[in-house]
């Protein structure tokens, strides 16, 4: 599922008019019928339906629903928020027709009797504003939303909440709270973003006939169910341990021996044929006592960290993670930054390694095998020099940005996760649930991600498995066993043989 900007989104538009010919109008009596045909599925045929309608497209999709649902017999009205002059073009025509078939109409922007007619409503239909909207709310739509908010009525919003950006970017706005939206076509960026998500309130797009070709320039799309079961590798009968990847992971310290033994223990659950977990002497007992199946290194160290030149045979491993619970102290540094300039296979940075490296990271250009590097947002903001606010308003921009720069994949962790490549192809990963905002989900995505770079082809594919795998985890356990107050780093660690049992063909 491709996910859009509201400039891709009039490309498309653009395109299915112009190059295939299809008529504008034939787009938005399809938009109407397709959101009718969903908000009928969602409502009592007893339900009282208000239509807000605004003066662009979204005005016209409005006036569409409305037709179709007065026609099927529902009691429906349409408040129309902007002057008569203001609606042109298709929607002036759809206007008509909605008229010429008995549809009642008010022309007002007045809260008070906005207030009455909400009092008598039980579904609002939000066609107020779709991906045209620009800058801040004008009167009297701002006091309409307002009003809109303020009343415990149910709320359908058609395309995109009204008010509410479709891009990345935007600081401030005002938006409709949506209960239900129905996105026509494609999936705006702000369907996934931290700040705005929470406004579409349950989502599902409609198909209003896009070409497939309109789609061919577009790089971004949600990682589904049935990618992840399409790209999940299968395993030959005649393997053996060496086919599925021996990987290196080095981590740890003396107060911190915790979070290795989670990524080693998710690496082998995910599915690696061999693990070895590198590591100071004083954790190594604990790593050996909680994952007997791994193998250890012995890394020299100081005071209880990593410390120091270390020589490690790199060549024998498929693939390295490093970073998680090494601690900050400066001796740690170098194996950080010689495991960069050093490791010729996949090298997956994250945690204290992304510390470590976050004034070298000029060295990503000189590999030439790729690196991963997994922030949350608060790493994210330490390596670009910006601040989490600014992440979390531009995630996909920022990301971006990192991975053509140091021809780097990143894995932008979150409620929604952005996979980026270098070539600035972008997955969106929707798995996962608040469960998972706990010490520890981030060590067990690192295990998953190694074991998965192990045994894909390709590291994109490899990358958008692991999230995908890592949030299915915890989805299955909370709807099962678990809560998301109790879910813990370890259960998800659990939880990886549910999704291989559910998703893939190898059970
Ligand atoms: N291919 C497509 O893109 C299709 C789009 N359709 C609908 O068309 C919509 C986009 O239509 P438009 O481009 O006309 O955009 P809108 O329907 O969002 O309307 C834009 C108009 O709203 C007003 N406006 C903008 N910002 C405002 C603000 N801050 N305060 C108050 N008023 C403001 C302006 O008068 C502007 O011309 C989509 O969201 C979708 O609902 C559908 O009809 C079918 C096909
Ligand atoms: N609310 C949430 N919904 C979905 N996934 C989440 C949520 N909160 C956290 N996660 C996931 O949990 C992991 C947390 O990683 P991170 O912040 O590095 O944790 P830690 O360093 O404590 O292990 C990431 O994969 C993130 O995507
Ligand atoms: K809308």
């Amino acid at each position: 599922m491709y996910i859009v900007t509201a400039n891709e989104m009039y490309g498309i538009d653009r395109y299915t008019t112009e190059e295939i010919g299809m008529d504008g109008k034939m787009l938005m009596e399809n938009a109407g019928r397709a959101i009718s045909e969903r908000i009928e599925s969602n409502i009592k045929n007893t339900d009282v339906i208000t239509v807000f309608a605004g003066s662009g497209n979204n005005g016209g999709d409005g006036y569409v629903i409305a037709r179709t649902l007065l026609n099927r017999g529902y009691q429906i009205t349409v408040i129309q928020v902007v002057p008569d002059e203001k609606i042109t073009g298709d929607a002036r025509y759809y206007k008509n027709l909605f008229i010429n078939c008995g549809g009642s109409i008010s022309i007002t922007g007045d809260p008070v009797e906005i207030d009455e007619a909400l009092n008598q409503t039980d579904i609002v239909i939000d066609a107020i504003l779709g991906i045209g909207v620009k800058g801040e709310l004008r009167e009297p739509i701002k006091t309409i939303v307002d009003t809109i908010n303020d009343s415990p009525v149910r709320v359908i919003s058609a395309d995109i909440p009204s008010g509410l950006p479709a891009d990345e970017g935007a600081a401030a706005f005002d938006s409709v709270q949506a209960d239900y939206t129905i996105i026509v076509g494609y999936p705006k960026m702000s369907t996934f973003l931290q700040h705005t998500a929470p406004f579409y309130g349950e989502w599902e797009t409609v198909d209003i006939g896009f070409p497939e070709s309109a789609q061919t320039s577009l790089t971004r799309s949600v990682w589904t169910d049935r990618q992840f079961k399409n790209k999940m590798p299968d395993r030959k009968k005649d393997s053996h341990k060496g086919d599925h990847g021996r990987g290196l992971i080095i981590g740890g310290s003396e107060e911190m021996p915790g979070s290795i033994v989670m990524t080693v223990r998710a690496a082998l659950r995910a599915g690696a044929g061999l693990v070895t977990a590198g590591s100071v002497k004083q954790a190594i007992p604990v790593i050996a006592s909680q994952c007997i199946e791994a193998t250890n290194l012995k890394l020299k160290e100081f005071d209880g960290v990593i410390s120091g030149d270390q020589s490690i045979p790199y060549q024998n491993y498929d693939a390295i993670a490093l970073g998680m619970g090494l601690g900050r102290h400066e001796s740690t540094r170098s194996i950080v930054i010689n495991a960069v300039r050093q490791v010729d296979g996949p090298l997956i940075l994250d945690a204290d390694g992304l510390y470590h490296i976050q004034h070298d990271l000029e060295l990503f250009k000189g590999r030439t095998a790729p690196a991963v590097i997994t922030p949350h947002p608060g790493e994210m903001a330490m390596l670009t020099g910006v601040s989490v606010q600014e992440i979390l308003r531009e995630p996909f921009a920022y990301s971006i940005e990192f991975a053509r720069m140091y021809q780097a994949f990143v894995v932008l962790k979150g409620s929604f996760t952005i996979v980026t490549a270098p070539n600035g192809h972008q997955s969106v990963n929707t798995t996962g649930n608040q469960g998972l905002a706990k010490g520890g989900s981030g060590d067990v995505l690192t295990g998953i991600i190694l074991a998965m770079t192990m045994q894909h082809e390709d590291l994109f594919d490899a990358l958008r498995n692991a999230c995908f795998v890592h949030g299915k985890a915890a989805d299955l356990l909370v709807s099962n066993s678990h809560s998301v107050y109790d879910l813990m780093a370890t259960d998800v660690v659990e939880g990886i043989g549910k999704v291989y049992r559910t998703f893939s063909a190898e059970t």
